[in-house]
C-alpha cells in the first residue's frame, strides 16, 4: 500500500512507536516501508557496504549518520539502483527492487536527491525540476507516434514543475539558471526535483550541506513537511543538532554496516557509536566552523567526550584518575599489577 493511501503519524504515536522498541542494528519495525537483506558492495579489496538487515518505519524520518566513509552514501545509491550490489535483496512495500534501474525504482516510489551537477547548474531552474519526472510517455515510440498525447503530458510536467517550485519559494527562480541558486535554494531544487515522481520514500543526501544558518530553519521544514504528507524520509547528515531536531528514529553505520539504532536523544550514551566515531579520528582532521565550534563528526566526538566527563562526574568519579578501561585499551598503557615485578 502507498504512504499516500495511510494518515500520516501525529508526532505522540511517532514518539511512542519508537520509545517501544529495542535500541539494536537491524531492529525490526512495527510497519516497515523498506526491507534491507544482506546488502554488501565492495570496491576492489574494500567493502563499502556491508548491511545484514535493516528496516526503515513508514512515515517517519529516519536520520543515517556515520564517520566519513560508513558506507552511508554508496548504501543510498545501492537502494536507488544507482550501483549494484555484490549480494542481498531488498524490498519496498514488499515489491523486491534490487537490480532495477533508478528510473524503475522511482516509478516504484523510491528516490534519492543529487547535488547540483555542472550541466545541471547551465540549466534553468525549472528544466532541473521538469528532469525529475519519469516514465515520460514522450520517450516511448508510443509516444513518439502520437505527438499530442506527448505534448499533453509535457504540459503536465511543467504544471507538476511549477507547483513545486512553489512549494518551495523558488517559483520567482524558475527561468534563473540553477547555478546561481544559493546553498539553500539548491538544496530546495534537490528536494523539488525528487518530488517529481510523487515518492513515497525520498533519501536526501545532506540537505543541509551548505546551507547559510538563516536558510536552516526553513529547510528543516521542508524536511518535516514531507513526512508530514505521509512520505518516508530517510537522510544522511552530519550536523548533530540537525539530526536531533528532525529525526524520529536514527541508525549509525561504520565500516560499512549498521553498529547501532536509537532514537536520537539516546545516541550520545550508546558506547558503539561513540567508538565508531572514536575509531574513525585515528587518522583525520578534526574540523571546526568559523566560530570554533566542532562540525561534523567532530561535533559527535565533541559531544561524546562531553557526556563521558558528565557520566564520570555524576558517579563521583575523579577526573584527575586516568579511567583503568580506557588504559587498558591502549597498546602501550602501563599494567599497575605488574610495576613492583619489574626490574
Ligand atoms: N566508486 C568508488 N570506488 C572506490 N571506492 C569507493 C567508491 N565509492 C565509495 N568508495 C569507498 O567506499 C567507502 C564508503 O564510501 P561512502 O561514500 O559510501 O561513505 P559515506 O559514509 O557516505 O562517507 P561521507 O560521510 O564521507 O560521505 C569509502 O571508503 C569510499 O572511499
Amino acid at each position: 500500500m502507498r504512504n499516500a493511501d495511510r494518515p500520516p503519524l501525529d508526532a505522540a504515536t511517532r514518539a511512542a512507536l519508537f520509545a517501544a522498541l529495542p535500541q539494536e542494528p537491524g531492529v525490526a519495525k512495527p510497519d516497515p516501508v523498506l526491507v534491507v537483506d544482506g546488502v554488501s558492495r565492495a570496491y576492489g579489496g574494500l567493502k563499502a557496504v556491508d548491511v545484514t538487515h535493516l528496516e526503515i518505519q513508514r512515515g517517519c524520518i529516519t536520520g543515517l549518520i556515520g564517520p566519513n566513509g560508513a558506507g552511508k552514501t554508496t548504501l543510498f545509491n545501492l537502494l536507488t539502483g544507482f550501483d549494484r550490489p555484490d549480494s542481498g535483496t531488498w524490498s519496498m512495500n514488499g515489491v523486491e527492487l534490487g537490480r532495477m534501474h533508478p528510473h524503475r525504482v522511482a516509478r516504484h516510489g523510491m528516490v534519492r536527491t543529487f547535488q547540483l551537477t555542472k550541466a545541471l547548474s547551465k540549466m534553468s531552474v525549472l528544466d532541473n525540476v521538469r528532469l525529475g519526472a519519469t516514465g515520460q510517455r514522450g520517450e516511448r515510440i508510443a509516444g513518439a507516434l502520437l505527438p499530442w498525447t506527448w505534448k499533453a503530458q509535457e504540459r503536465e510536467i511543467t504544471e507538476r514543475a511549477r507547483e513545486l517550485l512553489a512549494r518551495f519559494a523558488l517559483d520567482a527562480k524558475s527561468d534563473d539558471l540553477a547555478g546561481s541558486l544559493s546553498g539553500g535554494q539548491r538544496k530546495l531544487l534537490e528536494m523539488a526535483r525528487a518530488l517529481m515522481t510523487d515518492p513515497d520514500v525520498v533519501m536526501l543526501d545532506e540537505p543541509m550541506a551548505g546551507v547559510n544558518p538563516a536558510l536552516t530553519q526553513s529547510l528543516l521544514g521542508h524536511i518535516k513537511s514531507l513526512r508530514d504528507d505521509g512520505m518516508t524520509v530517510v537522510f544522511v547528515e552530519h550536523d548533530m543538532d540537525v539530526i536531533r531536531e528532525v529525526s524520529d528514529w536514527v541508525v549509525v553505520m561504520a565500516q560499512g554496516s549498521v553498529i547501532a539504532e536509537a532514537p536520537p536523544d539516546a545516541l550520545s550514551g550508546n558506547s558503539a557509536v561513540v567508538d565508531a566515531y572514536l575509531g574513525s579520528h585515528h587518522d583525520q582532521a578534526l574540523e571546526f566552523d568559523d566560530e570554533g565550534n566542532p562540525v561534523g563528526a567532530t561535533a559527535v566526538l565533541a559531544e561524546a567526550l562531553e557526556e563521558a566527563v558528565v557520566a564520570t562526574l555524576e558517579t563521583g568519579g575523579d577526573l584527575s584518575e586516568p579511567d583503568a578501561a580506557v588504559l587498558a585499551d591502549m597498546p602501550d598503557a602501563p599494567d599497575p599489577g605488574t610495576e613492583e615485578t619489574r626490574p
